[in-house]
């Protein structure tokens, strides 16, 4: 559905993207991260075919993004990161003229979409607050129901009950077969939605990952507490792995199966069961320091 090959911009001073080449399949929500700067911005321009690349090509439902800009335009629905609305109309005005512009002939589900995120469209977009802005923008991507989404940071600007509110729309949307490429600082939003993410850095893509398989992989840890050293010695034997230990409490790591963990524990007495696990964040935040890997 997205099609990213070879795609190179160079800024000068090592600033653009280089050699950039992943894909988004169809009914696939693909999350895009990467630190600031590290060209997620400049990727979604050229998708857009707002920008000419140097080298390499990128496509959108079949359609070239720079030659067949005005189609890949029309098709999408698009959330850019920095929103410039006509200042001067009113929610409702923009929108109408969104309407026109794409021949839009029912307003049906802009109207649902207005009620859903609560937007009092009279006002006018000069007087808006960040968050009613981002509102604004996201009815216009959604309106006119469009197979693909590019969603460049969605959530920014919104309130916890928008963002979840952002979050339910996009799963339905994937419910009903869409594609979603969406960039993003929320790990918490990529965790509720993504089913894989890109990451970029310096312009190149340093790791696509499969959040469900990365997921199902995680190992993870629990703290437990027992009633006695021979409790602890029955642990110790039972060939669990014990990662951390100290007078009546060990942390057992376990990766998949949970059977051998609880038959064990079945014939201690716990007095304490505490889990600890790796979220997203941790796992990913190793591609945001200064030196990466
Ligand atoms: N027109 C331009 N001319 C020169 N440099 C540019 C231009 N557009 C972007 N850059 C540079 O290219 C790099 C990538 O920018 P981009 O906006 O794509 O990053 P980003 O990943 O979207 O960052 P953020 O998370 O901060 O939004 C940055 O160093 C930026 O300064």
């Amino acid at each position: 559905m997205i099609e990213v090959h070879a795609l190179t911009k160079a800024y000068g001073n090592n600033k653009g993207i280089f050699d950039l080449s992943f894909r988004v399949n169809q009914n696939e929500i693909f999350g895009y991260l990467g630190p600031n700067g590290a060209g997620k911005t400049t990727t979604i321009r050229h998708l857009l075919g707002f920008i000419k690349a140097d080298n390499g090509t990128c496509s959108v439902i079949g359609y070239d993004c720079w030659k067949d800009a005005a189609e890949v335009q029309y098709s999408l629905g698009y959330l850019p990161g920095e929103i410039s609305f006509f200042d001067h109309m009113s929610g409702k005005e923009f929108l109408a003229f969104m309407t026109a512009m794409r021949g839009m002939k029912n307003t049906k589900r802009q109207t649902e979409l207005i009620d859903r995120f609560n937007l009092d469209v009279r006002t006018n977009i000069r007087k808006m607050s960040k968050g009613m802005k981002q509102k604004l923008g996201i009815i216009t991507a959604f309106m006119h129901d469009p197979t693909v989404y590019i969603l460049d940071e969605p959530t920014s600007g919104l309130d916890p009950l928008m963002q979840t509110t952002f979050v339910e729309l996009i799963l339905e949307e994937k419910a009903r077969g869409k594609t979603i490429l969406m960039s993003s600082h929320s790990f918490e939003e990529i965790d509720r939605t993504c089913d894989r993410v890109g990451i970029i850095r310096e312009g190149k893509v340093v790791a696509i990952e499969d959040i469900h398989s990365l997921k199902a992989a995680q190992r993870k840890a629990f703290v437990i507490t027992v009633e006695s050293q021979a409790d602890i010695d029955w642990i110790r034997e039972s060939k669990l792995e014990i990662s951390n230990s100290s007078g009546n409490r060990v942390e057992v790591v376990v990766s998949g199966d949970f059977q051998h963990l609880f038959h064990t524990l079945a014939k201690c007495k716990v007095t304490g069961f505490d889990h600890r696990t790796q979220n997203l964040e941790q796992l990913f935040m190793k591609y945001y320091g200064s030196k990466g890997q």
